[in-house]
């Protein structure tokens, strides 16, 4: 069976953290992780980017996403939105979109914030509606993980969050880590019972 995509941006390492945390999840079960992330969004039209980053997992492409089993989607809030990397990534998958692609594959959502209350939520079911027009089935987070429960940093039932805060450097809580591996092993096993159900 094909990968778990974790695809995310991140700029200063708190996503990328999670996104490593949502693949061991993945890795918790039968099925694989791929972690890709995005490059930022030049200021300046038509500069380009080195392919493959300095460091880190490689960017991601559209075959990645069309390829994969289900995709767990991070990115740092941007004023109670997802960054532009992300976006404009998701803006360059009108092909995949008129072939179905990822029509009843899996997904879910993660982001970082600087404040608590800073836009989690928002961020999280504004990165839900482009997956949506995709068709792809958006799988949250159940209380019956009783980490959402007793958090007092992040942690929603919209996916899992992050409080970095303003200096971007807190690590994350038990709390936050534990629900990040949740959702990528909720993916993964989801995902193989839709496989499991088409064959
Ligand atoms: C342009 C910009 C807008 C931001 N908007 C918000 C916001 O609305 N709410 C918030 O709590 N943090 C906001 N932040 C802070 C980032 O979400 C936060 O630093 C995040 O943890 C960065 O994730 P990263 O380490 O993966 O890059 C913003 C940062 C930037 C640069």
């Amino acid at each position: 069976m094909s990968h778990i995509l974790v695809l995310y941006y991140s700029r200063y390492g708190a996503t990328a953290e999670m996104a490593r945390q949502v693949a061991r999840g993945v890795e918790s079960t039968s099925l694989t992780a791929r972690l890709r992330t995005l490059p930022p969004v030049s200021t300046i039209c038509e500069a380009t980017a080195d392919s493959i980053p300095e460091s880190g997992p490689p960017y991601a492409t559209t075959e990645d996403l069309r390829d994969c089993a289900g995709l767990a989607l991070g990115s740092p809030t941007r004023f109670g939105n997802m960054a532009a990397p992300v976006k404009y990534f998701l803006d360059g998958t009108s092909s995949l979109w008129l072939g179905g692609a990822l029509a009843g594959k899996p997904a879910g959502v993660f982001t970082s914030t600087s404040s608590l209350h800073g836009g989690q939520e928002t961020t999280l079911l504004s990165m839900m509606l482009p997956l949506l027009h995709h068709g792809m089935l958006i799988t949250g987070l159940p209380f019956s993980e009783t980490d959402l429960l007793h958090t007092r940093s992040g942690g929603t039932p919209y996916g899992p969050s992050h409080l970095a805060g303003t200096e971007s450097n807190l690590p994350l809580t038990d709390e936050e880590r534990r629900l990040c591996h949740a959702l990528g092993k909720r993916l993964a096993e989801t995902a193989a019972k839709l496989a499991r159900g088409r064959d």
